[in-house]
């Protein structure tokens, strides 16, 4: 059998997924790229990709497939430089940033000879990143965007997405430039939003500390992703500068239409603009991931020991339970001992439940 090589360039939270998804399918060898030593033992030793390497052209000379899944600010730079190398014909070229009309643009102007590049954006992710943060069930019943150019031939198209299959996301091609308005208003303004309101109360709380204490799941929610990496973050909203600065505009307009409303205690308007919110919001897709996934948080009584989190997190493992993150939440000083499980999958925090509640522990939603 021949074997499909792929070169995935940033093997971190993407990257890495991707990876996984990949890697130990019959014919596959995915070999990651990385810019520093360091990053290329921590591939090998988690054993998401079969072979490291530090040279550009050694993972990319004879590979099938190259995914570039580095920060957006580092794109052009790459795919410039595979373009000057020997590639093998009929290579497909991909990449993951959050943003598409740029690179999609500097794909066309370097005129790739029987290489293609096709542009891609996995509408799934995460406030984590790094190697350590990646699961070959991210992108399950994600979309996945595609934006092919028009001279890209359909068979390559065809091929990358016979490959993404193993994804398990669904395709959906879109146009470069109408991806980078409708992603930034419902993934990059978000963003800007949580950013934002943290450092708001972040600095209400340097004069009492009773803003961080009280801050609860209202504010998690909301701000959940006001974590994600900083260095990421900065690329895209560069990159995708015009249409923030527009939609900042926007926001600026809904935020004094409330500063107007409160003035003039306009009760009406809040509750109209409430009612529009919830039948906006009650009419998106339930169960899809993708842009600011939820997440089925479990919680229960634990006693106030410190290898309580390692015990718990033994205990789902061994029943092959599926946790996004483990915290002990501190908010109520009076109950010691309040665990927050979350999961990606309500399946598997139903499992957790069963499997906890038959251990004895008190578990409530
Ligand atoms: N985080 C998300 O939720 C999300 C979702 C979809 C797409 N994306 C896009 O995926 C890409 C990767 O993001 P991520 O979340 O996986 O980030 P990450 O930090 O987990 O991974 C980034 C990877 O790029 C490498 N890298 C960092 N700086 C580099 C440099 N200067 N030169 C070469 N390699 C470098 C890192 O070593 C790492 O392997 C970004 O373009 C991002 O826009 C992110
Ligand atoms: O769920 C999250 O934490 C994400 O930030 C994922 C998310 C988003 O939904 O905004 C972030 C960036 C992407 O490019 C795609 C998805």
């Amino acid at each position: 059998m021949n074997t499909t090589k792929i070169a995935i360039f940033g093997v971190g939270l993407i990257g890495g997924s991707l990876a996984l998804c990949f890697k130990d399918k019959p014919g596959i060898r995915v070999v990651g790229h990385a810019h520093r030593p360091d990053l290329m033992d921590k591939y090998i030793s988690r054993e998401v990709v079969d072979n490291a390497t530090l040279s550009i052209e050694e993972a990319a000379c004879d590979a099938d497939f190259i995914f570039l899944c580095v920060p957006v600010g580092k794109l052009e730079e790459y795919l410039e430089k595979l373009s000057a190398l020997p590639l093998k014909k009929g290579c497909i070229i991909t990449d993951v940033g959050s943003t598409k009309a740029s690179i999609s643009e500097a794909a066309d102007a370097l005129k790739l000879k029987d290489v293609y590049f096709i542009g891609g954006h996995p509408m799934a992710g995460s406030e984590r990143s790094g190697v350590e943060a990646a699961s070959v069930l991210l992108f399950e019943n994600a979309y996945y965007v595609l934006c092919p150019s028009s001279h890209v031939p359909d068979e390559a198209v065809g091929s990358l997405e016979r490959l993404l299959s193993f994804t398990r996301a669904q395709i959906v091609k879109v146009e470069p430039r109408l991806h980078d308005e409708i992603v930034g208003a419902i993934s990059h303004l978000p963003h800007v939003i949580a950013v934002a309101l943290v450092n708001q109360v972040c600095n209400y709380n340097e004069s009492n500390s009773l803003y961080r204490r009280l801050a609860a799941g209202g504010f998690r929610d909301i701000t959940r992703i006001a974590s994600s990496d900083p260095v990421i973050w900065r690329d895209i909203l560069l990159n995708n500068n015009e249409v923030m600065l527009r939609l900042l505009r926007d926001w600026n307009l809904g935020i004094s239409s409330f500063i107007e409303m409160l003035t003039t205690s306009n009760g009406q308007g809040i509750e109209e603009a409430f009612q529009k919110a919830n039948a906006f919001r009650n009419e998106l897709p339930e169960g899809r991931k993708g842009m600011i996934a939820p997440l089925f948080d479990l919680y229960l009584n634990v006693p106030d020991h410190p290898g309580i989190i390692g015990k718990i997190a033994t205990e789902l493992g061994a029943d092959q339970i599926n946790l996004s993150n483990i915290q002990i939440i501190e908010s109520r000083e009076d109950v010691p001992g309040v665990m927050r499980l979350s999961f990606r999958q309500e399946e598997d925090m139903e499992r957790a439940r069963i499997v906890l509640q038959e251990l004895q522990y008190t578990v409530f939603m």
